[in-house]
């Protein structure tokens, strides 16, 4: 039998664990995720979200512990992106006579475009409240945080920010608190998830930040992932960090080769990094995901990327990372394309282009060698990305 957890007087965490999920839309999730609802037992019984569609089994087994699932009367969606509002319709079958409380216009306009004109909606916007018993809860907007109809959830009687996608992460547990699972694992997945879903919004983490300055909370219930209790102020300081866009003094190398001559390219630029004292992480494509990568694109101010030329373009594993990255939209970085070539260097002036599309500042040209290079021309590169890394360096230091 599956239970509920009690995560503060009358409050339960009734959601789902996905143990196996190891690609969320694209997305590496090695730790698998948790599609996290909550149920508040006052007057009115309040479910806060209902999980994924397959996990809504789930989510009935561990509410039936605690109360008949039939009686709730009110189910807040705070998004409307399926892995929160895919139980909808069977708890709204379930709970006839409740009223789904989300976001206007967009979540009204969202969730009935996913699930018809059927459901009992009541649309709120940023300061509205909702009395449920001795508990009144208070709805804040955070538009794009990550999508259009985004909001978040604040129950001041229990000092509880219900705060969705925001402060979430891909991680399955049997754990459900930060201090029960530790800081440090924590932070690796909160900035993963950061890096891939929220970064490319900073501006809008920065207003929604500052919404929520004027609450005080002592425990973040996100809808993935750990619940934040002895932490929260350090989860929100690396909010205000990531979202302010300010890199660290840190280098990543990424690169793809097909007979090992970027890839020498890759370790000399490495090397001229760390020569400079800037730490630096060299990552092959063909071994690390993209979206691991991005983690570490979140606090890089060095971003050299290498491809040689194949068939007159990049290679596609390259093309692949660089769109991704160009649709996250980091923002004040300093680019470094490179590359070998046998004839015609259209793979690294590809990469120049697109990094140049990503608004990076940028040498005039792309770093190319032809061919296979000797000692000598990666001594020159290796001079070449010193002299250009230390128009930026100097700066910071
Ligand atoms: C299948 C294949 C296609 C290639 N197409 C081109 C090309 O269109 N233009 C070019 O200049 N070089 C081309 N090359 C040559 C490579 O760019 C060259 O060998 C380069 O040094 C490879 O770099 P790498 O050792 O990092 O893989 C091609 C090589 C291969 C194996």
């Amino acid at each position: 039998m599956l239970k509920a957890v009690e995560i503060k007087p009358d409050v339960f965490w009734v959601g789902g664990v996905d143990w196996n999920e190891r690609n969320f839309h694209g997305y590496t999730t090695e730790r698998g995720s948790t599609y996290n609802a909550y149920l508040i037992l006052d007057e009115k019984i309040t479910l806060i979200d209902t999980c994924k569609r397959p996990f809504v089994g789930e989510l009935i087994e561990r509410i039936g512990t605690i109360v008949d699932p039939a009686k709730i009367d009110y189910i807040v969606s705070n998004h409307v992106e399926m892995d929160h509002s895919g139980g909808l319709p069977e708890m709204a079958a379930i709970a006839p006579n409740a009223t789904i409380v989300t976001g206007a216009p967009k979540g009204v306009a969202g969730l009935t475009a996913h699930y018809g004109e059927g459901l009992n909606l009541l649309g709120v916007k940023t300061g509205d409240t909702l009395n449920i018993g001795k508990r009144t809860l208070t709805f804040v907007q955070t538009p794009m945080v990550h999508w259009p109809d985004s909001m978040v959830t604040y129950d001041e009687y229990d000092q509880i920010l219900f705060s969705n996608d925001s402060f979430g992460q891909h991680y399955a547990s049997s754990k459900r608190f930060d201090d029960e699972v530790g800081l440090p694992e924590v932070l690796v997945q909160a900035q993963k998830y950061y890096a891939n879903i929220v970064m490319p919004y900073g501006k809008n983490v920065e207003a929604a930040l500052k919404a929520l300055a004027s609450l005080t909370f002592d425990m973040i219930a996100p809808a993935h992932g750990i619940i934040w209790r002895s932490h929260v102020p350090e989860i929100l300081a690396m909010y205000r960090k990531w979202s302010s866009g300010e890199p660290d003094e840190y280098a990543l190398v990424v690169y793809d080769s097909m007979w090992h001559s970027t890839e020498a390219m890759a370790v000399e630029i490495t090397e001229a990094f760390v020569e400079m004292g800037i730490p630096a992480r060299l990552l092959d494509l063909k071994v690390n995901h993209i979206s691991d990568i991005m983690a570490e694109v979140l606090i890089a101010r060095y971003i050299a990327v290498g491809s040689p030329t194949l068939n007159k373009t990049m290679m596609p594993t390259v093309s692949a990372f660089l769109c991704y990255m160009r649709g996250l939209a980091p923002a004040g970085r300093v680019g470094l394309p490179f590359g070998s070539y046998g004839w015609a260097p259209m793979g690294p002036n590809e990469v120049y282009q697109q990094l140049e599309s990503c608004k990076f500042t940028l040498p005039e040209a792309p770093f190319t060698h032809q061919w296979v290079e000797d000692g000598e021309g990666l001594n020159h590169l290796h001079d070449a990305v010193v002299d250009f890394v230390s128009l930026f360096h100097d700066k910071v230091q």
